[in-house]
């Protein structure tokens, strides 16, 4: 049976009028599985005609294409929504009525910030939370299996570009930031892991006091652990059962089995796994069964942020909101959507102790994929008690800072900005991991999840495996990752000379603060429990463009810690315009060569049985690429962003360069903070969602509210 999409999916200029959906005809108010939205268990979105002619389009894709957005939802607020959305609270735009606390961007640290304070807070208190985006109850997010797809789109992603990268042949760089509510938690890769111990520890070298020993009890709080179906050692070469049933005895200690954010493993592993762990035992990469429980090197079956029950993706919206979807998520959290900061507003009488904030001017309705002019949007000034909460992520926190005339009066008054708080790093010390990804074909048979692209029989069972149990293909993601040392693929001869070019860059270095950090970086390179290259099997096609009826297997290799520093600053007074970004990527040897050879590496190991007895060939780079010189050159035209930047706002002493203190103050104010990544002064071996959510936390005890 044919069905046409439903009414409510059509929208007049994105949908293909021939592109309908195969499949049985389900209602979309179904009945069966009340506790999920609907929308998500329609098994007709995995399933598209052109899938089924075996065309170029994988579900996947599919998936994306599809424009998924119940009305509301791709509907910017009107100031009268915006206003009534407020006077359901008793509050008036313009009145004296003010917010406790209001918190500037409802993404991953925001919304624990948001929902820790409401806690404390009396009748009649707000906590308010301004997002740029709206609430996406989607499948681009909700479904494990749509991981990435809604990356760079403009309804979930502020979809910025560097400035042109000089050492990557000028190129432009995609660089991702959620926008939504949830932030980066909504279309990130579901991914969940700390970083070594020493690394956090490595933090409080600058004096704040934060370490991995008092992070734990944040990373635990916002942990709800499921455990395996699986046991470690039924799945990964290298675990014994002995060291599983260890890992779970020391499960109180490490992990949190009550807070908000569901906690995972996948239960379908593809013929990919043995062969990739098996071959990196052979290098000395061991598997590791407790990551996250102080030293996260080895190989490892990560984490994911997957409610199992639900089968869906489990972030900061859906987790930290009791009821996103209402207009009053929390009692007394009123959650602005579609709202955007554009400055922060302060007292001109105050004196002595720095800058007070007193609110904070906004935006409504703004349409982001077609912004009106600035003028013809709904402005309005909110007002706060007691503090303002920055939590608008690395790449947007600067630029709200720089528009309220925080920063480098330098830059500041190029834009005709009065500076309010002088404070030349603000947008500086910007650190990303650089990710380079290669795919090889595998042999016929060979179960990789790209199936589900290639075989339309195999889809149609996995759509309605998710739909019925919510459990199947598009409910898994990419299981094997690992962190390993220089020593795992380099003689000591070519460890040495990073070593020595790392010294050289120490001598360099510009400034105190960068001096330090890289003598961090440079003793990282001789600790065996701290990650030099990361590695990430990726079950399916990830680089290539694919075949028809060709499965893949793909490695992205990811450089935790950089020694290239870039900047996020203002590009115009226009508070629309996006940020300056520039990570300056591969401006150094160190960063060059360890990527080159890490990508020669990941060509060793797919030479390497048992890997290359299910290889047929390599895709991309091809096979004509050979020698270390041909390897850096596809590193400089493939190099990508891994959506971890950090650092814009770090926390360190002001004299050496930092912008909070070690509670979270911006220097110079009184009453405003930043909690989100762009606090971290130093980059991890670890992707950041845990430690966004951590920070989150701690933040709201800086802010002595609870615990
Ligand atoms: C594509 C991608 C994949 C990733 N994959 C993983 C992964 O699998 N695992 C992992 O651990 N980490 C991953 N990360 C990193 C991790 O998700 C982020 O580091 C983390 O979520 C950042 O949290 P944050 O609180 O700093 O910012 P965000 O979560 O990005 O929140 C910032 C919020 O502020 C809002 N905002 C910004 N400016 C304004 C304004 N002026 N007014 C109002 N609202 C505003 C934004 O819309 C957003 O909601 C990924 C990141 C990306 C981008």
């Amino acid at each position: 049976m044919e069905l046409a999409l439903p009414l409510y999916f059509r929208s007049p200029g994105t949908l293909d009028n021939a592109h309908t959906i195969r499949g049985p005809a389900i209602s979309v108010t179904d009945p069966r599985k009340p506790s999920m939205p609907t929308q998500c268990l329609d098994p007709t979105f995995f399933i598209s005609d052109r899938d089924s002619t075996g065309g170029e389009k994988s579900t996947l894709s599919t998936l994306s294409s599809i424009p998924y957005h119940p009305a509301e939802q791709g509907i910017a607020q009107t100031r009268e929504e915006i206003e009534s959305t407020l006077k359901g609270h008793g509050v008036l735009i313009d009145s004296s009525l003010s917010f406790e606390y209001i918190i500037v961007g409802g993404g991953t640290a925001g919304l624990v910030v948001a929902s820790r304070l409401a806690e404390s807070l009396g009748p009649g208190q707000y906590v308010c939370v301004v997002e740029a985006g709206t609430y996406r109850q989607d499948p681009l997010v909700d479904v494990p299996g749509a991981f990435g797809m809604s990356n760079m789109n403009q309804d979930y992603d502020w979809s910025y570009e560097t400035v042109p990268q000089e050492n990557l042949h000028d190129r432009r760089i995609a660089s991702s930031a959620g926008r939504l509510l949830g932030g980066s938690s909504g279309i990130n890769f579901l991914v969940r892991m700390r970083a070594s111990g020493p690394e956090y520890d490595a933090w409080n070298a600058f004096g704040n006091g934060w370490d991995w020993q008092g992070l734990l009890p944040y990373f635990k709080a916002e942990e709800r652990y499921e455990g395996y179906v699986l046991g470690t050692d039924q799945i990964f070469p290298g675990i014994t059962k002995k060291e599983d049933e260890e890992a779970r005895l020391k499960e109180p200690e490490f992990r949190g089995h009550s807070g908000p954010v569901h906690s995972t493993h996948n239960n379908i592993y593809t013929d990919l796994l043995q062969p990739t762990i098996e071959t990196t035992l052979k290098f000395g990469i061991k598997t590791n069964r407790i990551p996250g429980y102080g030293v996260s090197t080895g190989m490892f079956n990560i984490d994911i942020a997957v409610n199992r029950q639900q089968g869906t993706r489990s972030y900061a919206a859906n987790a930290y909101l009791r009821d996103p979807e209402s207009i009053v998520p929390q009692s007394n959290v009123v959650v602005l959507k579609h709202v955007y900061a554009t400055k922060i507003l302060f007292d001109s009488h105050a004196s002595g102790q720095g800058a007070k904030a007193v609110g904070l001017a906004c935006l409504g309705g703004v349409d982001w994929k077609s912004p009106s002019p600035v003028n013809s949007l709904p402005a309005f000034e909110l007002k706060v008690n007691k503090e303002i909460i920055v939590s608008t992520g690395t790449f947007n926190t600067p630029r709200l800072l720089e528009l309220s005339g925080i920063g480098n009066p330098e830059i500041l008054s190029k834009f005709n900005i009065t500076p309010i708080v002088r404070l030349p790093t603000v947008g500086e010390n910007l650190q990303e991991h650089p990710v380079v990804i290669s795919d090889f074909v595998v042999k016929d048979g060979v179960f990789t999840l790209d199936k589900l692209r290639v075989d339309p029989k195999y889809r149609a069972e996995q759509a309605n495996e998710y739909y019925e149990k919510r459990t199947g293909a598009y409910a898994t993601t990419v299981s094997a990752y690992g962190f390993f040392k220089l020593k795992n693929f380099l003689t000591e001869k070519e460890v040495e000379e990073l070593r020595t070019e790392l010294d050289k860059e120490i001598l360099r270095a510009s400034n105190g603060f960068y001096k330090k950090q890289l003598a961090i970086q440079r003793r990282f390179l001789d600790d065996d429990d701290v990650g030099d290259v990361e590695l990430i099997m990726v079950p399916r096609v990830f680089a290539s463009d694919p075949k028809d009826n060709t499965s893949y297997i793909s490695f992205v290799v990811l450089l935790p810690h950089p020694v290239a520093r870039g900047s996020v600053h203002i590009s115009s007074s226009e508070p629309l315009a996006p940020p300056s970004i520039d990570p300056q990527y591969l401006n150094n040897l160190h960063d060059t060569k360890i990527l080159t050879k890490a990508m020669q590496f990941v060509r060793k190991l797919s030479e390497t049985a048992p890997l290359k007895d299910i290889i047929v060939a390599p895709s991309t780079p091809g096979p004509e690429v050979q020698t270390e010189a041909q390897f850096e050159e596809f590193v400089r035209n493939h190099l990508k962003s891994s959506g971890h930047p950090i650092g814009t706002a770090a926390m360190a002493p002001q004299p050496l360069g930092g912008v909070v203190d070690e509670n979270l103050r911006i220097y110079g104010t009184q009453n405003v903070r930043v909690v989100d990544m762009s606090i971290a002064p130093l980059h991890l071996a670890a992707h950041l969602l845990d430690t966004a959510y951590a920070i989150g936390e701690k933040a709201s005890e800086c802010l002595s509210v609870r615990l």
